[in-house]
């Protein structure tokens, strides 16, 4: 059901967007009315969360089913210890193809009544609460301007980042997410020397309920949307493989990669930007995996310059390193749900394809003859799909379009002009083919494929 308005975006990316999804190929495929009722359904279903929580099981560490008992167990526990007097019935689905993968149903849109006490949070952390966060205190804008901790508040998210730091009220556009219980007071969040930490509003009574994971099971359970789960399984990693992971943090799909090798060879990590080089770290330590070996590197100039140059820990690396590449390749991130407002200009969206090019030349580069390279997006313009496929089987003759196992999503959307039998075996996740259509009263293991965050994954292997 839909109740936030569609994604808010400059007019320029949605006629960008609408171009896109009613091309040429499109329209001869579907016709204009469907073309156009797609395109619609896209912008609403964005600005919504998924009606389930995808969680990654660490089956390298037990079986799925016994971790499934014990989050269970956890989630019960976790509702003992909440204020809010509402249950939520626990039951979590296993996927029916994806052997490492546990599904818990949201509750919502719920029927939550608005309090007069408002506190603003920003939109990437009013998002967060639609996924069953709680509010952390660096996401808070704006509170009631005695708020102390214990007070019941209603939360918004201020969609266009309008709302000014330490203010009492907002009036600008906002979207009301629930209501939670303050655990701190107001001075505490603004007037304190160092930036608060912590819980700043615990979510008792939010619009879509879904339970919270922090700080349950960290080492059995891992947040993963449900396509990024899918690219592990495509890349197909085996134990004692050398893996490259071009731009790899937080490490979700590094961590997943080493877990489907067992732990036994080798995953080197690269992420161009230092800080996010922990993060890696630590979720390799938290999934207690010991294979991963993290670099602050750009991955544009991973190839070493010397091609005698032997292999050795760390990068640049010798050409033809690598059995497998995984490119899960920075994009404009427009499949991500809930996303109700986006400020980026059509020119920041256009300036992801030639650094996508950049990276997949080096991956091609360092990929062994007879390797597999994946390459991935979690956004839903052809140019940073289909087109570059198309442009990258032109390019590199050496590579070989493959299908992809387990194929759960929509195929490759026409309009790069590649054949059907290539767009057949590309997987393009496309939540608005079944927006409406989704009976969330089916089975989770029914509905979860269709309703997931827009993503691309291409796979090839160089001959
Ligand atoms: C889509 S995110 C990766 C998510 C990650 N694969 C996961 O599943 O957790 C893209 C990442 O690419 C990194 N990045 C961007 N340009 C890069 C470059 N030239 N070299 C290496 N990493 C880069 C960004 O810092 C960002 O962390």
């Amino acid at each position: 059901m839909s109740v936030f308005p569609r994604i808010s975006l400059k007019p320029e990316v949605t006629e960008h967007l609408r171009s896109v999804f009613i091309n040429k190929e499109v329209l001869a495929a579907v016709g204009l009315q469907e073309a156009e009722c797609r395109f619609q359904k896209l912008l609403t279903c964005l600005s919504h969360p998924p009606s389930y929580t995808c969680v990654r099981a660490s089956t390298h560490l037990a079986p799925l089913e016994d971790i499934r008992l014990s989050l269970e167990e956890e989630l019960k526990k976790q509702q003992k210890c909440s204020s809010s007097g509402e249950k939520l019935s626990i039951q979590i689905a296993q996927h029916p193809q994806i052997k490492d993968v546990l599904l818990l149903p949201v509750d919502g849109p719920r029927p939550v009544e608005q309090l007069s006490s408002e506190v603003v949070v920003g939109a990437q952390c009013g998002s967060a609460v639609l996924r069953g966060a709680h509010v952390f205190a660096p996401g808070i804008i704006a509170s009631p301007k005695y708020m102390k901790a214990g007070d019941l508040v209603s939360v918004f998210s201020d969609l266009e980042g309008r709302c000014t730091r330490g203010a009492t009220s907002f009036q600008g556009n906002k979207v009301f997410v629930g209501n939670g219980v303050a655990e701190m007071d107001r001075s505490a969040i603004f007037n304190a020397e160092t930036p608060a930490r912590g819980v700043g509003v615990r979510m008792v009574d939010p619009l879509f309920q879904s339970p919270s994971f922090d700080g349950v099971l960290p080492s059995m359970a891992f947040l993963q949307n449900l396509p990024s789960v899918v690219v592990g399984h495509v890349l197909g990693p085996q134990p004692g493989e050398r893996i490259l992971d071009m731009c790899a943090a937080p490490g979700g799909k590094t961590c997943h990669i080493a877990a489907l090798m067992g732990d036994k060879g080798e995953v080197v990590a690269l992420d161009r930007i230092r800080n996010k080089i922990d993060r890696i770290c630590q979720n390799a330590q938290t999934l207690r995996l010991q294979s991963i070996k993290a670099y602050c590197f750009d991955s544009t100039q991973a190839v070493s310059i010397e091609p005698t140059e032997e292999y050795k820990a760390g990068p640049p690396f010798p050409p033809e390193s690598f059995d497998r590449v995984l490119l899960d390749a920075p994009c404009s991130g427009l499949g991500q749900r809930p996303n109700m407002a986006s400020t980026w200009s059509l020119k920041e969206i256009c300036s992801y394809p030639p650094l996508q090019r950049k990276l997949f030349q080096a991956a091609v580069r360092l990929l062994k003859k007879g390797g597999v390279l994946v390459y991935s997006t979690c956004t839903v313009t052809l140019a940073e799909n289909e087109e570059q496929v198309a442009w990258a089987l032109k390019t590199f003759p050496c590579l070989t379009l493959q299908p992809q196992e387990p194929h759960i999503g929509a195929e490759g959307m026409p309009g790069a002009g590649l054949p059907p039998e290539q767009l057949g075996i590309l997987q393009r996740f496309s939540p608005e083919l079944s927006w409406h259509s989704i009976n969330t009263t089916a089975p989770l293991s029914c509905r979860a494929d269709r309703d997931t965050i827009g993503f691309f994954i291409a796979k090839f292997q160089k001959t």
